[in-house]
Formats: C-alpha cells, structure tokens, sequence
C-alpha cells in the first residue's frame, strides 16, 4: 500500500487562505483546468495547462499528446491521460513537480497581464486547491470547518511563483524548457517559452 507523505502534509486555516475549486468561482483561473489561458509550445496552440501537463506524462507517445491536447476539455483529456496511465514516462513520479512548475510558468509567460493580476489579488495568502479526493496537488476537509490539510503541491507552486515574480515585480519573459531526457511535443524537442510581446515581435 501507498505511503501517504506525512512529513509533506500541511493545514491550512480556510478563512486565512485562497482556496479555489470551480474554474467559475472567483479565483477559478488559479486553477489547470481555467479557460481562458492558452498556451503555445513550439507553436502548437494547446487550450489549458492542464492538457500541457497530462500531455508530457506521455512525452515519447505523439499520438496520445495528439489525443489529449485535441479534447474540447480539460476534465475529459485528463481522464484520457488516466486510460493510457501504463504507457506514462517510466521517470513520471520523479519529474512531475518539475513538469507542473514549468507548465505554470508557460501559463504565466504567455498569459502575464490576467495570470500576473490574479495571483497579484492573492496577496500573500496560502493558495489551497481544494480537492475532495486529491492530497497531493490539492488539499481536503479533516473534520474541523475551517481547515484543509494536504500536501497542496499546486498551491505551493503557485506561491513560489508568485514569490518569484509576482512580488519581485519581474515579469516573466522566457521560459526555457527542462532539462530532462525526451522532453518533447510531438516527436520534436520543446523550444524555449517566451511572453505575448516576445513572441509578436519575433514571429
Ligand atoms: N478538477 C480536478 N479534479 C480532480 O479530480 C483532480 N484530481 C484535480 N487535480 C488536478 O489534476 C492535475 C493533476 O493530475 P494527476 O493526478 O497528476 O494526473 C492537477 O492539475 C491538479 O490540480 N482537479
């Protein structure tokens, strides 16, 4: 059986914290799942960061990045993801932190004005993504009404970043891609990242 990470676990004080679920609630573009975020990679258009994230656990499969990144939603790529699982990069477990930060980079570079705002009104809160099912990236009710507990691996990404660039006003013009084997689209090597503006001008 699974080992839950206790070490990793944290509580978070709901009405201390932003806590966002449903894409159309107020904080709902903190969310992969938020319409409203495109993203290019190596100028192929993909819709939310959640397709780019669930399309590099399969990196060496064009075809099932095809699959995923062609569906009208993100809920319904992700359940593809989930039908392919035995085919996911054998390094998965140890790169996804990594894969997920990069993907919210991308989201950050390519979407500053909205994406910068909205983690800008975040203040300096915890981000909690609250998940009734999910303790690693997200966190969950532990019985007492105002706090979630979980290892809230997104939120915590998403306060790094906002550490790093939001708070630092230093907007984020190039992401460059990972350093890992076989970090592709397609069959072809993921390029670096740049911002609405760099890419206008260069394209
Ligand atoms: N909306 C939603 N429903 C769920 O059931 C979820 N588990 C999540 N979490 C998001 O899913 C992504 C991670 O996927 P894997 O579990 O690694 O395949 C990540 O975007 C979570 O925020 N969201």
């Amino acid at each position: 059986m699974m080992q839950r990470d206790i070490t990793n676990f944290r509580t978070y004080i709901i009405s201390e914290s932003v806590v966002f679920s449903k894409t159309n609630e107020a904080f709902g573009g903190l969310s992969n799942m938020a319409p409203g975020f495109p993203l290019f990679v190596n100028d192929n258009i993909v819709s939310n960061s959640e397709m780019l994230y669930q399309a590099m656990r399969f990196s060496l499969f064009p075809d099932i990045q095809y699959e995923i990144i062609s569906q009208n939603s993100p809920m319904t790529a992700k359940m593809i993801s989930k039908k392919h699982l035995e085919r996911s990069r054998q390094d998965w477990e140890q790169i996804k932190i990594k894969v997920m930060r990069w993907c919210l980079e991308v989201k950050l570079c390519q979407n500053w004005d909205k994406f910068s705002e909205l983690l800008k009104q975040t203040g300096t809160k915890s981000i909690v993504e609250f998940s009734t099912k999910d303790q690693f990236w997200g966190a969950s009710k532990n019985g007492y009404n105002n706090e979630l507990i979980g290892q809230n691996a997104l939120g915590r990404l998403l306060m790094e970043m906002r550490e790093k660039f939001i708070l630092q006003e230093k907007k984020l013009l190039k992401v460059s891609p990972l350093n890992i084997t076989g970090f592709l689209l397609y069959g072809n090597e993921i390029e670096s990242i740049y911002s609405d503006s760099v890419y206008t001008l260069e394209h």
